[in-house]
């Protein structure tokens, strides 16, 4: 069967700016795919391309089609920057979008799709940031598509609009929905896409489950703990063959397992080290986005440049993220005959 979203190879240029590097990729049926990548890393111009709004070089099909011959009533498309007429109501927009199509749903619905139903009868230019870009999405829904490429579609939304918003797009899906999705929130990505494409200088640079990419690129489990005594802290972990890493007032700890929690707890108390604000983490989504666009967050909690990161053109990184300490931090792994991955 074709897959819904075929890409390869595809080039765009700007004049010297190059926004698509030679990108390759498929989406299947139903499937959520999420892109994610830094500010003028080329996502909108993969949707683009992917819509026909934008000629590239390469190839591209959706549903087998090539752009200049997509099926408008197959597709609803959100793009980044949309402004629609001001001085309609959110229902009028709704049905001036979807008097476009051949066939529409019932405003009604998409309106509560959406949420909002209340706020039917206002204005578009009175609805708040957030009720305006609802509204946007709402015109990428009415025509049922078989595929939304949405663009950033929660920016500005508010995090109980923006999960219920998930809860519609997961839904969607389950019923065969393909969802191709721009994003700068990792905890989206993360939660509603079942692959994340992070693209870097116009390059593909990883393309998995987030399972997958934290599995690979995400890094260890940390202890993060505040301390004015940090060299103490250093000192009282010694033993253990755990990487501390130190910054100013800030103290991480990897890798730490659930089961090390306690352990490491002990010994600091043992040290008579004081600590504030102790918190364990897992690698999540955004330590895969840092990883690979060259940049970490050292132990005073600033992002800096990451030296052995996965950059455009390599093959993406065999070796974890180091523990290279940054610009005011310090390293240390205290490796005297500890023990493996515990400290008792
Ligand atoms: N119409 C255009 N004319 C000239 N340059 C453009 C144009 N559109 C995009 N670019 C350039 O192409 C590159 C990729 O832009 P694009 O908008 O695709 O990035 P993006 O990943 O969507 O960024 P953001 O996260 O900020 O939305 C950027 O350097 C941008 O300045």
């Amino acid at each position: 069967m074709t897959e819904p979203v075929v890409a390869e190879d595809v080039r765009r240029e700007y004049g010297d700016t190059v926004a698509l590097d030679g990108v390759s990729l498929s989406v299947g049926t139903g499937e959520v795919f999420g892109l994610i990548g830094p500010n003028g890393a080329g996502k909108t111009t993969l949707v683009r391309a992917l819509t026909g709004t934008t000629e590239v070089e390469g190839r591209v099909a959706v549903f087998g089609e090539s752009a200049d011959a997509l099926d408008p009533q197959r597709i609803g498309l959100l793009p980044q920057s949309f402004d629609p007429p001001s001085r309609l109501t959110a229902r009028e927009l709704v049905d001036y979008y979807g008097g476009l199509y051949d066939e529409a749903r019932d405003t009604e619905s998409v309106l509560a799709d959406v949420g909002l139903a209340d706020d039917a009868d206002t204005w578009y230019e009175t609805l708040s940031g957030g009720q305006q870009r609802r509204a946007c999405v709402a015109t990428a829904l009415v025509n049922d598509p078989d595929i939304l490429f949405l663009d950033e579609p929660t920016t500005g939304i508010d995090p109980a609009g923006r999960r219920a918003l998930w809860s519609l797009l997961e839904s969607l899906a389950g019923g065969g929905t393909t969802v191709f999705l721009t994003t700068h929130y990792m905890e989206e990505a993360q939660r509603l896409a079942d692959r994340v494409g992070l693209l870097n200088a116009g390059e593909l640079v990883a393309v998995g489950s987030p399972a997958e990419l934290i599995a690979d690129y995400g890094g260890e489990t940390r202890l993060t703990f505040e301390t004015d005594d940090p060299e103490s802290a250093v000192a009282a972990l010694a033993e253990t063959e755990l990487a501390v890493e130190t910054g100013p007032e800030r103290v991480v700890v990897r890798p730490v397992t659930p089961t090390d929690i306690g352990p490491v707890v002990e010994l600091l108390a043992d040290h008579g080290v004081e600590y504030d604000t102790l918190a364990w983490a897992q690698p999540d989504l955004e330590d895969v986005y840092l990883t690979l666009t060259g940049e970490r967050v050292d132990a005073g909690g600033r992002t800096v440049a990451d030296p052995e990161a996965v950059t455009p053109g390599e093959s993406p990184g065999e070796s974890p993220p180091d523990e290279t300490a940054g610009e005011g931090t310090e390293s240390a792994s205290a490796a005297t005959g500890g023990r493996q991955g515990g400290t008792r």
